[in-house]
């Protein structure tokens, strides 16, 4: 977990630079690019001599010819005593006219490379450089274990919009950015003289040239040139007009060279050391200069830092958002009960509220704080831990060291009660919660109440725990729990298709519009965020505060927003759905279900369902655009009455989208039984479908749920395989009501 920490402080301090680097690094990138589009003069095969005869020719006074990264051939020279530069036609030697590097280009290149600030900016730019790499590693960590393992690092993000902007540019562009840091430290190294590209010394040639009264050779006639490419030249330097023993220089992408301006001998030839080629590949991936269609990709990875830094930001200050205020919050010196939350997305703060105010209203002095603010005074008498678990049994982000700094508090006399809060589907169900008690046992802090764990956030369970509460503090506690609710989308009908249901319970499938929502409204985490089939969809019946979950028969790509909806007889939620017409809206949010949904699966899949319990499977199958091998085994009472689904499932068959289908009807005579029937009958393709890596999805009521676990397990004994094994793997989740 200290890998998030670094990342949202590191990027939130050295993004604001980064934020200057990423701008200024895109509009270098144009530079390139844009000299690729202009029209080159230079012929394909030109050598040295030949280009130099030809400007020696063209341009007295020559100094020095260069070939810049844009393959423009610039002449130096002094021109009736005037330092002069001029771009050349290497085709003729002719003068194009002036060169003048772009001034607007070199300050932007001063503002990436220094922040207009010398050398401490140079430190400073290298410093960010450094902190992007980390940025970049300490991003794909958090990538991967978001989106579930290495494996799916390059998955379909979830969450809400701007969390997937986040997600999705770290996707496109963090192997880019590690690459530009990388790069821009080498070339950093370079400039700080910690990396030498000049290893070896220079030769002595003066010495060699032959002291000679004949006339110099002209450049054309020199075989080192003649055999050197304009192609790879960097720059070939004149020999002085002044200097009898001044030599030919010529650099190129390989090495230098040493001529003799009299006999035309190669005097030395010096090969590029290795930092030399480092530094060269180095400027090259950096820069993409001299191959526009590299300088791109690094132009684009500058252009996502604003991107990261903006959304980064956002998601921040979201985060901090989630954790309430709370009234009456006593100092921790004078609390004598205390309250730590850890929370990630905030539900858990809205039951440590309604206890905190309970408390107060009991005569307590009471302080709550986050769990990684652990700790605990003299005057403290009750200690409460509300504590849920993320990940694969972790601590929320905020309190990832929580548990070291409960191990360091030495104990006090405070009575302490944990509660857990987590989800039955999770195979470390609560598993956070349960480290923190066995972390506060080990320190030795004497118990209030035993550690009790709460599924999906059950106001009924939290009222059973408050009750416990109430009688080991020996007073009355009234506990006023209103789940704290995201904020809900209005819903429009758009048709329902009913069902008489078997034995009177009337079912319907409701179809509502996806509603249309502003970008700016999704980035700020407002309106309905983005859905797959299998999660869940909150509906909050008019004049109620306590939501009713349905599961998703639909994906947001479907463009609608489908459940299936069993009438409960004398049930608030279902009967207001039910009594929905086309037309009508209903108040809603949805509520993810990692541990169930299914993201673009390559294994085959198992989906066993029964009655309602069909919706979320069907969902899987309409979204099975890839033809993923999925099996349905589907269990319906009678045809005629509650076979949702039922056309759309035949059609799914037609079109691979579901590999294949059985049905039972335990309604029916001959209808082969329940669902577990079928797969009983099924047992030997069990076998080999789940010893081949299938997963499984079951959705139906508890009983229907435990009787598919019983059989699968028993079909798998003869494999040394059980439910339990494929639930740890990872590769069987339920969803029962
Ligand atoms: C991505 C994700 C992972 C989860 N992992 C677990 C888990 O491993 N064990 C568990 O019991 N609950 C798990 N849960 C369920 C949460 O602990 C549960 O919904 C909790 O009430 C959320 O509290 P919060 O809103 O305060 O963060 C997970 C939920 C999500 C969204």
């Amino acid at each position: 977990m200290v890998w998030r920490q670094i990342h949202r402080w590191l990027g939130l301090v050295a993004g604001a630079l980064a934020l200057v680097i990423g701008i200024t690094g895109a509009v270098l990138a144009i530079d390139p690019v844009r000299s690729a589009w202009q029209p080159r003069p230079a012929p394909a095969e030109l050598s040295v001599a030949t280009l130099a005869g030809r400007v020696s020719a063209a341009v007295p006074g020559a100094e020095e010819i260069r070939r810049l990264p844009s393959g423009d051939i610039v002449v130096y020279g002094f021109d009736a005593g005037q330092a002069k530069a001029s771009r050349i036609d290497p085709a003729s030697g002719q003068v194009l006219g002036d060169y003048q590097a772009s001034p607007v280009f070199r300050w932007f290149k001063s503002l990436h490379r220094s922040f207009l600030l010398g050398d401490a900016g140079r430190i400073t730019a290298a410093g960010v450089a450094l902190s992007m790499l980390l940025l970049s590693i300490s991003g794909l960590v958090l990538l991967q274990r978001r989106q579930g393992g290495w494996r799916r690092v390059l998955s379909r993000a979830r969450g809400t919009l701007l969390q997937r902007t986040h997600v999705v540019a770290g996707q496109v562009a963090m192997a880019v950015l590690a690459v530009s840091s990388i790069t821009a430290l080498v070339l950093s190294a370079v400039t700080f003289g910690l990396l030498t590209v000049d290893a070896d010394a220079e030769p002595n040639v003066a010495s060699t040239v032959v002291a000679t009264a004949s006339a110099a050779l002209p450049a054309a006639q020199l075989r080192l040139l003649q055999q050197l490419q304009v192609d790879d030249l960097r720059k070939l330097n004149f020999p002085a007009a002044d200097d009898p023993t001044d030599t030919w220089r010529v650099t190129t992408d390989q090495g230098q060279g040493w001529v003799d301006r009299t006999s035309g001998q190669t005097l030395a030839w010096q090969n590029a050391s290795t930092a030399q080629r480092l530094q060269d590949w180095a400027r090259l991936l950096h820069t993409g200069e001299g191959v526009w269609a590299w300088a791109v990709v690094p132009g684009l990875g500058a252009a996502s830092i604003p991107v990261f830094w903006v959304s980064g930001l956002l998601l921040w200050l979201q985060a901090r958002r989630r954790v309430p205020r709370i009234a009456d919050n006593s100092a921790l010196p004078q609390a004598d009960a205390l309250i730590f939350v850890a929370s990630e997305n905030g539900s858990t703060w809205g039951f440590a509220q309604a206890l905190h105010a309970a408390l107060v209203r009991a005569g307590h002095r009471v302080h709550t704080s986050g769990l990684e603010r652990f700790s605990a005074r003299p005057t403290a008498k009750h200690i409460f831990v509300l504590a849920a678990t993320y990940g694969d049994g972790q601590a929320p982000a905020h309190a990832a060291r929580a548990l070291a700094r409960i191990a360091q508090q030495p104990a006090t006399a405070a009575r302490v009660a944990v509660l857990g809060f987590g989800d039955r589907q999770f195979d470390a169900f609560c598993a956070y919660g349960q480290a923190v008690d066995e972390a506060l046992r080990a320190q030795g802090w004497p118990q209030l109440l035993p550690l009790e764990r709460i599924h999906q956030q059950s106001a009924q369970e939290f009222a059973r725990w408050g009750e416990s509460v109430a009688q080991a503090l020996g007073q009355p506690l009234a506990i006023d729990y209103r789940p704290r609710l995201p904020a809900t989308t209005a819903l429009t009908l758009l048709s329902r298709q009913d069902f008489p249901g078997a034995e009177g319970q009337a079912a319907t499938i409701l179809r509502f519009a996806w509603p249309a929502q502003r970008w700016t409204e999704r980035l700020r985490g407002r309106g309905l965020r983005r859905f797959a089939a299998g999660d869940l969809i909150g509906v909050l019946p008019p004049g109620t505060a306590v939501p009713r979950f349905y599961s998703l028969a639909s994906g947001w790509q479907d463009g609608f927003v489908e459940i299936c909806v069993r009438k409960m007889p004398g049930g608030v939620c279902s009967g207001y759905l039910h009594g929905l017409q086309p037309g009508g809206h209903i108040q809603a949010f949805v509520r993810p279900n990692p541990a169930f949904t299914i993201d673009a699966p390559r294994a085959p899949v198992m989906l066993i369902g029964a009655g309602t319990g069909v919706a979320p499977l069907a969902g899987f199958i309409r979204d099975n655009g890839r033809r993923a091998p999925m099996h349905l085994y589907y269990g319906v009472r009678d045809p005629g009455l509650d076979y949702y689904f039922g056309p759309e499932i035949e059609r799914w068959l037609q079109e691979r989208r579901l590999a294949s289908l059985h049905t039972t009807f335990s309604r029916v005579a001959d209808g082969g039984g329940y669902v577990q029937d079928a797969l009983r009958r099924d047992a030997d393709r069990l076998r080999t479908l789940l010893s081949g890596g299938a997963v499984v999805r079951v959705c139906g009521s508890r009983p229907m749920a435990q009787g598919v676990a019983q059989t699968l397990d028993g079909i798998l004994a003869s494999l040394g395989l059980s439910v339990q094994q494929l639930k740890a793997r990872g590769r069987y989740a339920e969803d029962v009501f």
